[in-house]
């Protein structure tokens, strides 16, 4: 393929739960303004994507299970050849990668430049998304593991645009505290811009700001990353009855704390409708989806350095309701 023709990719990472799909959401809004087709590689931890309802009309292609910058490199370069072929048929514009809030982009990023991909591809601008209101918590020794704090610090390090978002959730002394400690590690240079639901001017989220070297020339940043993520687990509950959702919420806010994240779908009592629920930043949110969508009620956790035992306690109260 030549030069000219390469398509390109922008690479969102970030934590779990700091805004990513809604950062995604907002770029595909402008590719339909723009009357471009987009591809979207969406990589999850648990073994099932209780968000494909937001990306009905798009070509998604899901690598699930496990974090891309682990075991699955090599099924997203499945995906890339995949993605490829198929443009055969049904050329894309530009192609969105959203990896696991655990991934480490360098391995993405790794990927893309090695070939054949380099010659494909051209890497736009990785764009980590960081939980503003809970960054100074997920930074704290006291209340955070080593291993949450030196993937984030990975996640900031070698993004080409860094997004402080939740932005509503900080008052601003706080969010002027987290610049400045954000700053101390990626240095003065790295540009960082505030937002809200992922809300950012198309021309600076759209950028190219990142400059492909192809692994194995004499430049290239590429360094391996040790797996930090061994002790992270994603639990999927199915069959669940229907729920109140003030009990719901009530038994989310209770989860142990070394859960970081929730999302999945159930169903409310006494209302017909199914939801679409997101439990990140200490906060759960209910959006209803069309019954059309033939979802099933299912509840994905992802948490580390979990207690089994307190965990499946809890679980149970929600699965056998008094
Ligand atoms: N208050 C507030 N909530 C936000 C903001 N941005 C996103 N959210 C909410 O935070 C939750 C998580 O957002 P997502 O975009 O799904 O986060 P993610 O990074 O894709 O999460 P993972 O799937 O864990 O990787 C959702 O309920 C969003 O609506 C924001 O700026 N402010």
């Amino acid at each position: 393929m030549e030069n000219n023709t390469k398509i390109p990719v922008y690479v969102i990472s970030g934590f779990l739960g700091s805004g990513k799909t809604t950062v995604l959401l907002n770029m595909l809004e402008q590719c339909k303004k723009r009357g471009q087709q987009p591809g979207i590689i969406l990589n999850e931890l648990g073994e099932e994507n209780v968000e494909s309802h937001l990306f009905e009309d798009k070509k998604v292609f899901e690598l699930l299970n496990g974090c891309i910058c682990c075991t699955l490199q090599e099924d997203l370069k499945k995906t890339l050849d995949e993605l490829v072929t198929e443009m055969e048929e049904r050329p894309l514009d530009v192609l969105f990668i959203e990896g696991t809030g655990v991934a480490n982009p360098l391995e993405i990023q790794e990927a893309l430049l090695s070939k054949p991909y380099i010659d494909q591809f051209e890497v736009m601008s990785i764009i980590t998304v960081l939980d503003s209101s809970h960054y100074l918590e997920f930074q704290s020794v006291f209340s955070s593991s080593a291993e949450v704090r030196k993937l984030m610090q990975e996640q900031m390090v070698c993004a080409s645009l860094l997004l402080l978002n939740k932005t509503d959730l900080v008052p601003p002394k706080q969010l002027d505290k987290v610049k400045q400690k954000i700053a101390k590690i990626v240095g003065q240079e790295k540009q960082m811009v505030n937002s809200h639901y992922g809300k950012v001017e198309p021309k600076i989220l759209f950028e190219k700001r990142f400059q492909s070297i192809a692994i194995g020339e004499q430049h290239s940043e590429i360094t391996h990353h040790h797996h930090h993520h061994s002790t992270l687990q994603a639990l999927k509950l199915e069959d669940l009855p229907a729920i109140q959702q003030k009990a719901f919420e009530k038994w989310l806010l209770q989860l142990p704390s070394g859960i970081l994240r929730g999302k999945g779908i159930i169903e409310i009592e006494n209302s017909s409708q199914l939801y679409s629920f997101q439990y990140a930043s200490k906060k759960a949110q209910f959006v209803p989806i069309s019954a059309s969508s033939n979802k099933k009620p299912v509840i994905i956790l992802i948490g580390m350095g979990l207690d089994n035992e307190q965990l499946n306690a809890h679980c149970k109260q929600l699965l056998q309701p008094k």
